[in-house]
C-alpha cells in the first residue's frame, strides 16, 4: 500500500472532486460519515459525554460535520472551536452554519479563556489541526493540548494527531495531541511509522472516503507500506522437481569466542527460510557447539581458535551473510578487508562487519552492487552520520544507499528498507523482539532468501516482513518478555504458512456458502 505525502493527498482530493463531480463539502461529509459510523458502531447510543475540539480549517470542518451527525443521532456532545486564526476554510464555514441551523452553538476558545472541564470517562475528539499544519501551534493552543492530555479521557484524533507535521519532527513534544486512536482518511501517513512521530498515537486506522482509485494507483510515492499482499506478490513457489541445489548455498561468516550463538542463530534462520544448503565459517571454538547442536549445517573453521583471522574457504556460495558476533579484533578487521578486496559474491552485512565498514569509505566502495546492510539505529549512525530527526535520517539513508548502491535495512519497530530513492515500511513485529539475537535471525533470513533467487531488495522486504510475522506468531505463545531470538526462528515456518492463510479461509468460506 502506498504512503502518500500531504501534497499528494491534497491532489487526490482535487482529482476525486473533479472525476466524481462532487463538491469538496460532499467529500468532507463522506469523511464525517465514516467517523460517525466508527463511533456509532462502538457507542451504540451510549450517553457518554463527547467533547469535540475543532480547528478552523478542513480538519475542524470534519469535526463540525461529525458533531452534527452525532447530535442528529441523539449523542451528548459539546463543540469547541479553537479559534487560532480568522482565516476559516469554506467547508468549515458551511458546516458551522449547518450546526447553528440545528441550534448547536459551538464555544469559541480564544487565548486566555478558561478551559472546559473534561471527565476521565468522557470522549475527546481532536479535530484541531490536520495535514495543513505549517508552523508550530501558538502557546495558548499548546496549553489546550496539555489540558486535553491531563484529562486522561480517551482521545480520538481525526486524520492525524493535531500538532504533527507530515514532514518534520515537532520541536516540542507538548505541542502535539496524544491520541489513543487516530482515524486517518484513506491512506496511511508516514508519521505513524517513525519512532519520533509514531509515539503520538497508540493506534491508527484507515477510513475509506472513496478517493479516486485511478489517481491513487497512478501516483508514484516515495514510501510503501508492506503487508501480506505485497509479500505474496513477490513469493517464488517451490518447484516439484527442484532439489537442494535449486535453492542456493548460503555461507554465514561470523562468531568469536563467546559469540558463536550469533552465527548459530543466523544460520538456523537461514535454513528455516529455505536456503538449500547452509555452511558456517567460524573460529575453531565454534566447531563443536555448531556440529553438536546444528546437524543440518556444514562448518568450516578459521585457523584461529577465538577469532576470524583469515576468511578462506573452498566452496562457491550463492550468497554470504557476514558480521554476526564477529567482533573487531585486529586480525578480524584485516581478514574482513582482505575478503572484501577479493569477493564478488552477493553479500548481506550485519553487526561488526557494518562497524568496520563505517570506518572507511573506501571499503564501502568495494561492496558488490546491491549489497544488503542491516544496521540497527546505532550502527546506522556510524554508517551515515548523525541526523536531525527521523525525516532527515531517511533522506540521508536514501542518499547513502544511492551513493554505494546498497539496500539499507533500517531496523526498528517499523523497519524501513531503503533502495533506489524509495522506502518500504514494514508492518509486522512487536516489542517482544527487542531482545538480543533477533537481528542475527533477520540477517540469516535475508541471506536465505537471496540464496533462493530473490533479488536483494525483495529478499530484504520479504525477510523483514516474515521475521516480524514470525515474532508476532510466537509472541502469542510466550508473551513479550519471554520471546527470544530462538522462538522467532521457530515461528518462521508458520509465518510462511500464514502468507496463504487468508486465501485458504476465503476458499473455505466460499465452499461453505
Ligand atoms: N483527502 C483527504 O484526506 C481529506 C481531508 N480532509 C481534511 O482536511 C484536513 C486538512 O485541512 P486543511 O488543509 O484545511 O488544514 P488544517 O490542518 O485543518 O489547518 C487549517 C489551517 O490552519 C493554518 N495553520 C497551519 N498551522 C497553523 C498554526 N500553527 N497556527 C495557526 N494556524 C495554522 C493553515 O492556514 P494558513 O494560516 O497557513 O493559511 C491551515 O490551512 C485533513 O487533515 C482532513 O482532516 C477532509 O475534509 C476531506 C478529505
Ligand atoms: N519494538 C520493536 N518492534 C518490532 N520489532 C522490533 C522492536 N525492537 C526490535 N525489533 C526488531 O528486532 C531486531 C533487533 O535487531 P538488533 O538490534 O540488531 O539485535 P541483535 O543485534 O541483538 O541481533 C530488528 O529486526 C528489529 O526490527
Ligand atoms: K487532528
Amino acid at each position: 500500500m502506498k504512503i502518500f505525502s500531504a501534497e499528494q493527498i491534497y491532489a487526490a482530493d482535487k482529482a476525486t472532486i473533479k472525476k466524481q463531480d462532487i463538491t469538496s463539502d460532499a467529500l468532507m461529509e463522506r469523511a464525517a460519515t465514516q467517523l460517525f459510523n466508527w463511533l456509532h458502531l462502538r457507542l451504540q447510543g451510549d450517553q457518554v459525554k463527547i467533547h469535540l475540539f475543532c480547528g478552523i480549517g478542513n480538519n475542524g470542518g470534519d469535526g463540525l460535520a461529525l458533531a452534527r451527525q452525532l447530535q442528529e443521532h441523539g449523542y451528548t456532545c459539546t463543540v469547541y472551536v479553537v479559534n487560532y486564526s480568522k482565516k476559516r476554510s469554506d467547508d468549515f464555514l458551511t458546516n458551522l452554519k449547518r450546526l447553528k441551523d440545528r441550534e448547536v452553538w459551538p464555544e469559541f476558545l480564544e487565548e486566555g479563556d478558561d478551559l472546559p472541564e473534561i471527565g476521565r470517562e468522557d470522549i475527546l475528539v481532536d479535530a484541531i489541526f490536520g495535514l495543513g499544519l505549517n508552523r508550530p501551534p501558538d502557546d495558548w493552543v499548546v496549553e489546550i493540548f496539555e489540558h486535553l492530555h491531563r484529562s486522561d479521557a480517551f482521545t480520538l484524533s481525526v486524520d492525524i494527531p493535531s500538532g504533527l507535521f507530515t514532514d518534520k519532527v515537532p520541536a516540542d513534544e507538548k505541542a502535539v495531541v496524544k491520541a489513543n486512536h487516530t482515524l486517518s482518511f484513506q491512506v496511511p501517513k508516514l508519521i505513524f511509522f517513525l519512532p519520533q512521530t509514531g509515539i503520538y498515537t497508540e493506534q491508527w486506522e484507515l477510513l475509506d472516503i472513496g478517493l479516486d482509485t485511478e489517481f491513487l494507483m497512478n501516483t508514484e510515492t516515495d514510501y510503501e507500506l508492506i503487508g501480506k499482499n505485497e509479500v505474496l506478490s513477490y513469493y517464488i513457489p517451490r518447484e516439484k522437481f527442484s532439489h537442494k541445489g535449486t535453492y542456493g548455498h548460503s555461507l554465514i561468516i561470523g562468531g568469536s569466542y563467546g559469540k558463536i550463538g550469533a552465527v548459530h542463530l543466523a544460520a538456523k534462520a537461514c535454513l528455516h527460510t529455505g536456503s538449500g544448503l547452509v555452511t558456517v565459517y567460524v573460529p575453531q571454538c565454534g566447531y563443536i557447539p555448531l556440529q553438536t547442536n546444528f546437524p543440518e549445517a556444514m562448518v568450516i573453521t578459521d585457523v584461529d581458535e577465538r577469532h576470524i583471522s583469515n576468511i578462506d574457504f573452498d566452496i562457491s556460495p550463492t550468497v554470504i551473510g557476514i558480521g554476526m558476533g564477529m567482533g573487531k579484533d585486529k586480525k578480524t578487521v584485516k581478514a574482513f578487508i582482505d575478503f572484501l578486496n577479493s569477493n564478488d559474491t552477493p553479500l548481506v552485512v550485519d553487526a561488526d562487519a557494518l562497524n568496520i565498514l563505517s570506518e572507511s569509505k573506501e571499503l564501502l566502495k568495494k561492496l558488490p552492487s546491491q549489497t544488503v546492510l542491516t544496521p540497527h539505529p546505532k550502527e546506522l549512525e556510524r554508517l551515515i552520520g548523525k541526523w536531525d530527526g527521523d525525516f532527515e535520517k531517511l533522506e540521508m539513508a536514501k542518499a547513502f544507499s544511492k551513493m554505494y548502491d546498497c539496500v539499507l535495512v533500517i531496523k526498528g519497530a517499523n523497519t524501513i528498507t531503503v533502495y533506489d530513492g524509495k522506502g518500504y515500511v514494514n508492518t509486522t513485529g512487536n516489542p517482544g523482539m527487542a531482545t538480543g539475537g533477533t537481528g542475527d535471525v533477520l540477517t540469516g533470513m535475508i541471506t536465505g532468501l537471496v540464496a533462493q533467487g530473490y533479488e536483494p531488495l525483495r529478499a530484504s522486504i520479504i525477510g523483514v516482513y516474515l521475521h516480524g510475522r514470525a515474532g508476532d506468531i510466537e509472541v502469542e505463545k510466550t508473551g513479550y518478555q519471554a520471546l527470544t531470538a530462538s522462538s522467532v526462528i521457530e515461528g518462521i515456518g508458520r509465518a510462511f504458512l500464514d502468507l496463504f492463510a487468508v486465501n485458504e479461509e476465503l476458499k473455505s468460506g466460499r465452499e461453505q456458502s
